[in-house]
C-alpha cells in the first residue's frame, strides 16, 4: 500500500532548508551540492546518448542549483553552455559560490541574446520556489526558445514560470520532460495548470533525515491508487447487502436520463447494496431495460419522492436534474430530508441561487460551477485552485471535490487530498454523473464525507487511467469505466 505523499508550500520547504541548515549544521552551499549533484546523476541515467547539455541560470538558488549541474556535466567530459538572462548576477552566498565554482572549472556564462544553441538537453534553472511574478522579459525569451527547441528539459525543483504554491503560471512556462523536485514535494506541481508543464515529477530529498520534518503539517497530501486498499477492505464472509447501504440517484429530467443512469450504475459498480433511482416517468422504461439493478421509480413531484427518500441511506442527487421547477422542487426535498447528499451537477447550480450551509453535503463541481458557487470567474478558481477548495468549504461548510487535472478533495477541518490520477480523456460529458454515483456509493457504504470523497475520486480516476490505457485517451465514455470500477474497486 502506498502511502499519501506529504505535499508543502514553498514558505513551508524553504522553513525547513533554515532548519536543516540551523539544526544539521549543512551549509546551503553544501545543500545545493547534493541538489546539482542529483540533478545530473538523473540526467546522465535518463539520457545518456546527451553529449550536449544547455543550462539556463536565474538569479536565485534556483540559478545555483543549475551551476552546480553545469560543473558536473562539465566534469564528466560533457559539451556545456551555461546562458542567463543578461546582467543576472547571483542573490545569495550559496549561488554566488556555485557560479565561482563553475568559473574556477573553466566554464563561463553567455548572457542571452534572443538565441539559443541546438542542444541535445536542457536544464532549467530560471526559477524555482522563489518566483514571485511572472518572469522577466529576457526569461521569458529563454523559456520560449528552450520549450520551441523541442528537446528534452529536465526542470530543477519547479518548471520556471511555474508557481510552486498554486501551480499556477502567470506568464511564460518551461515545458519540462521531467521535474526534480528537492526536499519536499510542492503542492502546485500536482494540480492544474503545472500538469501541462511539469512532465514527470520525482522527488530527491537531499539525504536529509526523513523524520525531520514530521512535526510540519503539509499543505496537502497526494493520493495515489497503490493506497486504494486503506478505503477498501475486503468484505467479511458473512455480509448482507444491508450492511452496504442504499443509494437513491435524483435526476433524469426528460432529455437527460442518461445521466442519472451513469450515476446509478457508478454506485452499483462501486459495491452499494442497493440502487434506487427517482427520475421521470418518462425516463423509467428505458432505465429499467438498461439497468435492471437499479430500482428505478416514476416521481413527479416532492410528494413521490418521500418514501424513497426514507429508505436511502445516502442521496447523489443533480445528474441530468434541471434547473425547472421539477428539479428544483426535488433538490428542496432531499435537503430538507437531512440525509447526507452527494450533490452535482444541475443540484450545483440551484444551490448558487440560494446559497446556504450544507454540512451534510459532499459537493462535487467543476471549475465552472466551482466559480458560480463562488461567484468568481473561472480563470481565477483554476488560478489557484487550493484556495478555490477552501473557499468552497468555508462558505458551504460541506466537503468538496474540486474536479479537473489534480482533482482537489477538501473539507472542514481536513488536510486536502490531491488525486495523483485521472487523464483528459476524462474530460467528457457524463464522468462527472459516474463519480457522484462512486462517491454516494462508497460514503453509503460506511466511509465518512471526507474519506468517501478521497477514495471515490481516486477510484473514478484509476479506473479512468485503466480504461484508458487499453483503448486511449479519445473518445473515451464514461461507461467505459465500469469494468475498471468493479476491478479495481477490489484492491489484491
Ligand atoms: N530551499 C531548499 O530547500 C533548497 C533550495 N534550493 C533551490 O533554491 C530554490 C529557491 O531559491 P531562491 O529562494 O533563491 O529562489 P529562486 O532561485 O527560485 O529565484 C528567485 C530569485 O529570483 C527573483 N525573482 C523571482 N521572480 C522573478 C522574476 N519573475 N523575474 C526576475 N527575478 C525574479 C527573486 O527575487 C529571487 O532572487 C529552490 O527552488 C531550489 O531550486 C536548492 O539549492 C537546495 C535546497
Ligand atoms: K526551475
Amino acid at each position: 500500500m502506498i502511502p499519501p505523499l506529504p505535499l508543502y508550500r514553498a514558505a513551508q520547504v524553504r522553513a525547513m532548508d533554515e532548519l536543516a541548515i540551523a539544526t544539521l549544521a549543512v551549509p546551503a552551499h553544501e545543500l545545493m551540492t547534493r541538489a546539482g549533484r542529483a540533478a545530473w546523476e538523473l540526467l546522465r541515467a535518463r539520457w545518456p546518448a546527451a553529449r550536449r547539455i544547455g543550462v539556463v541560470c536565474g538569479p536565485g538558488n534556483n540559478g545555483g542549483d543549475g551551476f552546480v549541474v553545469a560543473r558536473f556535466a562539465r566534469e564528466a567530459g560533457h559539451e556545456v553552455c551555461v546562458f542567463a538572462p543578461p546582467g543576472m548576477h547571483p542573490r545569495t552566498d550559496a549561488a554566488r559560490q556555485a557560479l565561482a565554482d563553475w568559473r574556477a572549472a573553466g566554464g563561463r556564462v553567455v548572457a542571452f541574446d534572443g538565441v539559443l544553441p541546438e542542444m541535445d538537453v536542457w536544464v532549467d534553472a530560471l526559477y524555482g520556489t522563489g518566483l514571485t511574478r511572472p518572469p522577466s522579459e529576457a526569461a521569458q525569451g529563454m523559456i520560449e526558445r528552450i520549450n520551441a527547441s523541442r528537446k528534452p528539459v529536465l526542470a530543477l525543483d519547479v518548471p520556471s514560470g511555474i508557481d510552486a504554491d498554486t501551480g499556477h503560471a502567470a506568464g511564460a512556462a518551461v515545458q519540462a520532460t521531467l521535474t526534480l523536485s528537492f526536499i519536499a514535494a510542492k503542492c502546485g506541481l500536482y494540480t492544474g495548470m503545472a500538469r501541462d508543464f511539469d512532465g514527470e515529477v520525482l522527488l530527491h530529498d537531499l539525504d536529509l533525515p526523513a523524520d525531520m520534518f514530521a512535526a510540519m503539517t503539509p499543505a496537502a497530501r497526494l493520493v495515489v491508487p497503490g493506497g486504494l486498499r486503506r478505503w477498501l477492505a475486503p468484505r467479511h464472509a458473512n455480509a448482507h447487502k444491508g450492511e452496504h447501504g442504499h443509494v437513491l440517484c435524483i435526476g433524469g429530467e426528460a432529455g437527460m436520463g442518461g445521466a442519472v443512469r451513469l450515476c446509478a450504475e457508478g454506485a452499483l459498480r462501486t459495491g452499494v447494496g442497493l440502487a434506487s433511482v427517482a427520475t421521470r416517468t418518462s425516463g423509467v422504461a428505458a432505465l429499467v431495460a438498461a439497468r435492471p439493478e437499479a430500482m428505478t421509480h416514476a416521481v413527479e413531484d416532492a410528494a413521490a419522492l418521500a418514501p424513497l427518500l426514507e429508505r436511502a441511506t445516502v442521496l447523489a442527487v443533480g445528474p441530468g436534474l434541471g434547473q425547472g421547477a421539477w428539479g428544483r422542487s426535488l433538490l428542496q426535498a432531499a435537503l430538507d430530508s437531512g440525509k447526507p447528499l452527494v450533490l452535482d451537477a444541475d443540484a450545483l447550480n440551484l444551490i448558487v441561487q440560494s446559497p446556504r450551509p450544507l454540512p451534510q453535503a459532499i459537493l462535487t463541481p467543476h471549475p465552472g460551477e466551482a466559480a458560480r458557487l463562488l461567484g468568481i470567474d473561472n480563470a481565477a478558481v483554476q488560478a489557484d485552485r487550493y484556495a478555490a477548495a477552501e473557499a468552497l468549504v468555508q462558505r458551504y461548510r460541506a466537503v468538496v471535490v474540486l474536479k479537473g487535472a489534480g482533482t482537489i478533495v477538501a473539507g472542514p477541518g481536513q488536510v486536502p487530498a490531491v488525486i495523483g490520477a485521472g487523464n483528459p480523456g476524462m474530460a467528457t460529458g457524463g464522468m462527472g454523473d459516474v463519480l457522484s454515483g462512486v462517491i454516494a456509493a462508497l460514503h453509503a457504504q460506511g466511509l465518512s464525507a471526507f474519506e468517501a470523497a478521497v477514495a471515490g475520486a481516486l477510484l473514478h480516476s484509476a479506473a479512468g487511467d485503466a480504461a484508458a490505457r487499453i483503448g486511449g485517451q479519445r473518445g473515451l465514455l464514461p461507461s467505459d469505466l465500469f469494468p475498471h470500477l468493479r476491478r479495481m474497486a477490489n484492491p489484491e
